[in-house]
């Protein structure tokens, strides 16, 4: 007799990436690579320069063409445009941060909001997040005029807006001291804690180890190494690729 059970829901990762191919020109900037993330769950994608992980974000944010594979949200194809993204619970924060000078901290947050949520709705929501990532006495001010750790929190709460349920942080902790890191750390546990998933591109060793679920280490555009991280830090491949080489530096 087949299995008829059906999966439950929980059992479904929020995030899939299968067999995931992309080539710019001659370069295999990425090569059949699999993971996906629970729900809930933070994922690490590690790696060194050039390894191809902001690649992965871009493809599942449909902004590279794949050679080949499948990305699925909740196990069905992934949408492929910001709007789309946006419905479907996916919020990304960029390497360069990508904030608006000339407008405020609340006015970053309000953009995500402006298409769903109604006005009352949206100040409850941003006077929220302002509070979660400390921004509230910052509110008013023009980003342009902050601090590069604090323009990085107004990037965080920008994506944390409109509340995903799967958020894809690209290099959070960089350029930032140890309390900052800290703190950041605690945000990304919540939000986790809260059900929302997370995949996180960080150089920060001892940020991701400190944080990740699990860990899927990338060189030259392939899977080398996953796991939960105790183990991967053991590896002696991610050694030889990645680690090694970031703890000489
Ligand atoms: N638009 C593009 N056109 C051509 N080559 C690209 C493009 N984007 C990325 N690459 C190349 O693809 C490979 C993977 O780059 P990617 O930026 O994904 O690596 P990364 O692991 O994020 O690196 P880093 O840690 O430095 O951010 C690199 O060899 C890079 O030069």
């Amino acid at each position: 007799m087949p299995d008829r059970t059906p999966t439950p829901p929980s059992a479904v990762p929020r995030l899939e990436v299968d067999g995931l191919t992309v080539a710019f020109g001659g370069l295999l900037a990425l090569d059949d690579v699999t993971f996906d993330v629970g729900r809930g769950e933070t994922v690490a994608l590690i790696g060194p320069n050039g390894a191809g992980k902001t690649t992965v974000f871009n493809a599942i944010c449909g902004l590279v063409r794949r050679r080949a594979g499948a990305i699925r949200l909740d196990g069905r194809p992934a949408p492929r445009t910001p709007v789309g993204l946006t419905a479907a619970g996916v919020a990304r924060t960029l390497q360069g941060l990508g904030l608006f000078d000339g407008m405020t901290v609340a006015e970053h947050l309000l953009v995500p909001l402006s298409r769903t949520a109604r006005a009352g709705e949206a100040s409850d929501r941003i006077a929220q997040v302002l509070d979660d990532l400390h921004l509230t006495a910052e509110a008013a001010r023009r980003v342009d005029e902050l601090p590069y750790p604090v323009r990085k929190r107004v990037a965080l709460a920008r994506a944390l807006a409109a509340r995903p349920s799967l958020l894809l942080l690209d290099e959070p902790a960089g350029g930032l001291g140890s309390d900052d890191i800290d703190a950041l750390a605690a945000v990304v546990r919540k939000v986790a804690a809260d059900g929302c998933s997370v995949l996180l591109v960080e150089h920060h060793v001892d940020f991701v180890m400190g944080l990740a679920d699990r860990v899927v280490v990338l060189d030259f555009g392939r899977v080398i190494a996953r796991g939960a991280p105790a183990d991967v830090q053991a590896d002696p491949a991610v050694e030889a690729a990645y680690l090694g080489v970031t703890a000489a530096s």
